[in-house]
């Protein structure tokens, strides 16, 4: 299978952030992608409360979810769209970060809500408070699809890999981590991060991530890392898309999966202990 990872530089403007997925799309196709894959916080990157308020919907309003939804049927693809943000349901007054899978007829097959939240000072410049803006989900996502099982995951969630081992063994051998990672981080963490996850799971990790200067928004503006990777279930890393937007393809092949868990079977060798003191 042919996957196609969209590595963007969001603006705070989610009809333009479409049009641009649209172009990105038609370029997957043109490369013969059978899934593409979208960042974090596709639809707006924005650092004002405000702006979100003013511009976010509901799910079943949203007109990128409705964008991706027909642009997956009228070409044929599944489509993860990394995350959307969106309102949530009252009572709740903050956002969910949530991950989409559309399938090629355009129907949602799964909806994960990015369960940790990032709340860190990177440095005296660089600090985050997710937490303040969106819910946390409680509740891991694996779907059962045409394409393979596929595990959901977001960003800061690739530092915790209880979640990743749930959903290998529950049966994932895909795992997708679409990313906002920051710059203070990225350099360090990303990419050993996403190494670890895949030899821990034998799964493959497919990560699209923001990369760039966004726009300034409200007066606000944010950077992002890029590195958009695909790291396969043996570890190696099999896309680094540095730093400028646009699509990037990679085959993969899920017999993959099976091999890396033949040569070291560690996801079925867990051991129950005595906690520590
Ligand atoms: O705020 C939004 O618009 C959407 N959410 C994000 O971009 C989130 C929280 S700020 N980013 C991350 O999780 C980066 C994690 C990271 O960089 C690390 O783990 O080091």
């Amino acid at each position: 299978m042919r996957v196609a990872i969209l590595q963007m530089t969001s603006s705070d403007d989610p009809e333009e952030n479409l049009a641009s997925l649209r172009t990105m799309l038609r370029d997957a196709i043109g490369q013969g992608a059978q899934f593409a894959l979208t960042p974090e916080v596709t639809n707006i990157v924005s650092f004002s409360r405000k702006h979100q308020e003013a511009v976010l919907v509901r799910e079943a309003q949203d007109l990128v979810l409705k964008g991706l939804q027909a642009e997956a049927k009228a070409l044929d693809i599944w489509i993860l769209a990394g995350s959307l943000a969106l309102k949530s349901e009252a009572p709740e007054t903050r956002f969910a970060n949530r991950s989409l899978l559309i399938n090629p007829e355009g129907e949602i097959e799964a909806r994960y809500d990015k369960i940790h939240m990032f709340d860190v000072a990177v440095s005296a410049e660089e600090t985050y408070r997710e937490s303040a803006g969106f819910a946390p989900g409680d509740r891991a996502v694996l779907a059962h699809t045409g394409i393979g099982n596929i595990g959901l995951t977001i960003c800061y969630d690739v530092r915790f890999g209880y979640l990743h081992r749930a959903l290998a063994q529950a049966g994932a051998q895909i795992i997708t981590a679409p990313a906002a990672f920051s710059p203070g981080t990225g350099p360090a963490h990303w990419q050993p991060l996403l190494q670890a996850r895949a030899i821990e799971t034998g799964c493959y990790i497919l990560a699209p991530a923001q990369t760039g200067k966004h726009k300034a928004s409200a007066g606000k503006s944010r950077s992002t890392y890029g590195h958009s990777m695909v790291v396969s279930p043996w570890g190696e890393v099999l896309l680094d898309a540095g730093t400028d937007a646009g699509v990037f393809c990679v085959d993969i092949d899920l017999a993959q999966v099976d091999e890396a868990r033949r040569k070291v079977p560690s996801l079925t060798h867990d051991r129950s202990f005595e906690a520590p003191k």
